[in-house]
């Protein structure tokens, strides 16, 4: 054997072995295009012209690649239901009035074969972890609930669900409520949601919310003060409530549209209160752009939570997309580089830096929200998805398309590029 070959067959035996290489990649934090080695499920190496043998390679040919969206609040149970419901008003309160007449008719299957579908386009969008909320209560019954149970078993290939057991319309003055929330924390529900200000007694509702919560020892999510009057709110109840229960860091609040309504000065105390209890946020922006502001003829106010004001004030803030088609927000895809792109417009932004946090906001600031790991790292699953896009603030400015997505080294759907003809 000649020397030359001698060295090319011990470079060869030397070589890693892997399942799949992903090859030309754009990362963050990372100049110049990498490879991504990927072995049983895990990132095996992260580089520039990784050697290897691989079963399979492919060349992403310089898109960007991620660990994925992270929906970080979704009501997959009433989604799509447009055609049940009448919308005249637009107000919140029409729209929980409408759904839940639509939602005393729902079935196990119908629930089932909605959430599926959209489910299906969320993972499409690149969205590979959500936490999804589920009525509970004695119109839904356990209906949506057990819907939605077997939908997270049968995408579990592709997408990481966390079933959040909600009490949409109050719990105080619908007693039977409470022990159907009990039953489903105990039969695979991940934690608890309130919504304090559909309830008879807010104060009462926080207290059993958090007696559930501890009981199963699981995180907290409410729908809070849905206004733009900062004087109608249940928040100071919800931070003493967190900090008499030992919560900080396992309470989140969504909505919180009367945040909007506040001048900056007023905005940095409450952001301040709400960091220092350890309470994160998720903004909503298609449904509080829609449900907001109907008592004004013109000079609308948006309505949305300033998110990146109170990230800078230490808060752990999320976007994300609520509803879809139905009287919450009769608009939706499940698209979260779609909901970023509306989001950074509406709330008037154009530096490339608050754009890149908006972008966090719907991925790894969105899985801090939310406890999930999101990790493009040596050792982590590979969860990848990869976007028609260089960098972050790219696609949340062009709203970019995804290209392909992996979850645990398993490829999980494509969106071939458009091309001209
Ligand atoms: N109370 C609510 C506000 C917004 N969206 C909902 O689904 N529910």
């Amino acid at each position: 054997m000649t020397r030359a070959a001698m060295a090319a067959l011990s470079e060869y035996r030397f070589q890693m072995k892997v399942d799949l290489v992903l090859r030309n990649a754009l990362i963050a934090r990372h100049p110049g295009l990498v490879d991504i080695a990927i072995r049983d499920g895990l990132i095996a190496e992260i580089g520039s012209r990784i050697s290897c043998e691989a079963v399979e390679e492919e060349d992403l040919e310089g898109a960007f690649a991620f660990p994925g969206f992270v929906d970080s609040h979704i009501h997959l149970d009433k989604a799509c239901i447009m055609e049940r419901c009448s919308i005249c008003a637009g107000t919140l309160e029409e729209a929980v009035r409408e759904t839940a007449k639509a939602k005393a008719g729902f079935s196990e299957d119908d629930v089932y074969k909605r959430a599926s579908a959209l489910v299906e386009k969320a993972i499409m969008h690149g969205t590979n972890r959500m936490r999804t909320f589920v009525e509970i209560d004695p119109r839904a019954g356990m209906r949506s609930f057990e819907a939605i149970r077997r939908v997270r078993e049968d995408y579990a290939f592709a997408i990481d669900i966390q079933i959040c057991a909600f009490a949409q319309e109050g719990l105080t003055h619908e007693p039977e409520t409470e022990a159907m929330l009990d039953e489903a924390l105990r039969s695979g529900a991940d934690l608890i949601g309130g919504c304090p200000y559909t309830d008879t007694d807010a104060t009462e509702h926080v207290r059993r919310i958090f007696a559930l919560a501890r009981k199963h020892d699981v995180d907290v999510d409410f729908h809070l003060d849905f206004s733009l009057d900062p004087a109608k709110t249940d928040l100071p109840g919800v931070i003493e409530a967190t900090r008499k229960n030992g919560y900080a860091g396992r309470v989140t609040i969504g909505h919180v549209t009367n945040l909007s309504a506040l001048d900056p000065a007023a905005l940095s105390t409450v952001g301040k209160k709400i960091a220092e209890a350890g309470i994160a946020l998720t903004v909503l922006p298609a449904t509080d752009l829609f449900l907001m502001g109907r008592q004004y003829g013109s000079n609308v106010p948006r309505g949305i939570a300033p998110a990146n004001a109170l990230a800078a004030l230490g808060v752990k803030t999320a976007i994300a997309t609520n509803n879809v088609l139905n009287p919450f927000t009769p608009f939706g895809d499940a698209s979260l580089a779609r909901m970023a792109n509306l989001y950074a417009n509406v709330m008037q932004l154009s530096r490339d830096a608050d754009i890149e946090l908006v972008f966090d906001m719907v991925g790894a600031k969105a899985a801090a929200v939310t406890g999930f790991r999101h990790d493009l790292a040596v050792g982590q699953p590979a969860d990848i998805v990869t976007l028609d896009a260089a960098n972050p603030s790219e696609i949340v400015r062009s709203s970019a398309p995804t290209l392909a997505g992996w979850k645990r080294g398993r490829k999980t759907f494509v969106r071939p590029k458009a091309r001209l003809l």
